[in-house]
Order: structure tokens, then sequence, then C-alpha cells
């Protein structure tokens, strides 16, 4: 593992643009993936087709660098994580990134197999066209089901990236602030550094724009002629709101954790 690198975290203001970035490609990906049918057996039981799916494609996500030291990707179905620890060659100075422990994705599955997936529509039909009927098939092969489980993927992907983006917004709040949240670490205090890191105006403001991406790129769908129900607009909003509410709040229990372990 390569923790030997150093990596400066940006100002956090930067940082809030890098995670604006993310707002278009979710809730693009969220309409494409809403405009499917969902099975919603691909998401029951103890190890659920869409888990061995997504451990397919994270085995050669791993071949291909893409979870390594500094990238704040993070599998869904793979330990990877090595926590940094400080010595005296280096002592993790305030800005510089430490990686700590936790990984925010059992919190993602969670609320999408059980908050997101409930409430895509089964009768929805299917754009992707096969004579062999095989997108029809009333149970469901995953083999044959790669349209949705690749939508998913790429959608859990996103979120996750965005999610752990928390850890350099944690980094940048602590380089602002290094003698409080070095008394609230020291006391693992994690209800007011809870509070400390929130913003409830940036949330609003996040949470505004999740919505006008909503409304914009579920327009395009209609106005481009695809054949949606009337309700998709009002389902994609709903969508939208209930993901990036969940996810602004994984992404503050991943600075929180972050920062219980920033002194390690
Ligand atoms: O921008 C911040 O200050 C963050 O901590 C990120 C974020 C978010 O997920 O967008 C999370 C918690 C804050 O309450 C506001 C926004």
């Amino acid at each position: 593992h390569e923790s030997q690198a150093f990596f400066g975290v940006p100002a956090l203001t930067h940082i809030r643009d890098i995670l604006a970035q993310f707002e278009a490609p979710i809730v693009s990906t969220l309409v494409q993936r809403f405009a499917l049918p969902v099975k919603p057996q691909l998401y029951q039981g103890h190890n659920p087709p869409l888990q061995a799916y997504l451990g397919a494609r994270e085995l050669d996500a791993i071949l291909h660098g893409r979870y390594n030291y500094g990238t704040l990707e993070y599998p869904f179905t793979f330990s990877t994580i090595a926590a940094d620890r400080a010595t005296s060659q280096n002592t993790f100075p305030a800005g510089r990134f430490h990686q700590d422990s936790f990984v925010g994705n059992p919190n993602l599955i969670a609320f999408y197999i059980q908050t997101l997936v409930p409430s895509m529509n089964s009768s929805t039909t299917p754009y992707f066209y096969h004579l062999s009927n095989s997108t029809q098939q009333t149970v469901p092969d995953p083999n044959r089901e790669d349209g949705a489980l690749s939508l998913d993927v790429t959608l859990l992907q996103l979120l996750s990236n965005r999610a752990h983006v928390g850890k350099i917004v944690a980094e940048a709040k602590f380089t602002g602030d290094p003698v409080t949240y070095t008394k609230l670490i020291k006391a693992r205090n994690a209800d007011s550094i809870r509070m400390l890191l929130a913003n409830t105006t940036q949330e609003a403001s996040v949470l505004a724009q999740a919505d006008t991406a909503a409304i914009q790129l579920s327009n395009a769908w209609i106005a481009s002629g695809a054949l949606v129900p009337s309700t998709f607009q009002d389902t994609i909003r709903t969508a939208a709101m209930k993901t990036f509410r969940n996810l602004i709040d994984i992404t503050t229990e991943i600075e929180v954790q972050y920062l219980l372990e920033r002194l390690h």
C-alpha cells in the first residue's frame, strides 16, 4: 500500500465545487435507472444478485487501481483499507490527508436497497430490446440484467465517491480550527464534532441544486421524446431529494469518523 504519498487537501470552497460536480452525473444516472423496470429479486436475500454483480465489477476495478490510496474510492465488496499511522517521519500536519478505517458503503447499500429500489417502477417499459425477450422474464437471471445492474453500479460508485470526498472536507475543516477539533477528538465527543461540521446553509444549497438537476434532466428526457409516464418528473424529484438528503448524512458520518481517527 502506497501511503507514503503525501496528499495535501484543497480549500473548503474548492472541495464544495468538487462536490457540486457530482450532482448532474448522479441525477442523470438516477434518471436512466428509473427509466428501466425494477426486478425486486435482484436486490433481495442475504447475497443478492446486485452484490455478486458488484463483486465482479470491483475485481476488475482493483486491477485498474481504482481504489488506490488517495483516490477517495472504496469498494463495496472488498476491504482494502490500511489506515495511516503518524510516525516521527510523517506526523500528518493539518492539511495532509490521513487515511482512516471507515467506509460509508454499507450505509449507502442499505439506503439503495431499502429506500431507492422500492421507489422504482416494476411496470416501466424497458428501453433495451432483445428479440429473445430476455428483458421481460418474470424470474430474473443476473446474467441477463446487465443493463439495470450496470446502472446500479455506476450510481453506487458515484454516490460512494461523492460521500468519501467527506474525508477531505473533514481535513479542510480540521485545518481551519485544529485547536477546537483536537480537543473534541481527544474527548471522543462525536456529537459535538458532528454539530461543528454541520452547515445547514450549504445543505440547503446542495439540495436546491439537486432539485434543479432533477427538473432539468427529467424535462430533457420528456422533451426529447422518451416514452415515460406522466409521473416521471415527480418520481425523479422525490428520488433525487431522498438520495441527496441521505448522501449528506452519510458524507457527514464519514467526516465524523475521519476526525475520530485523525490523531492516530
Ligand atoms: O460542505 C460542507 O461543509 C460539508 O460538510 C459537506 C455537506 C454535504 O454533504 O454536502 C455535509 C454536511 C454539511 O452540513 C454540509 C454539506
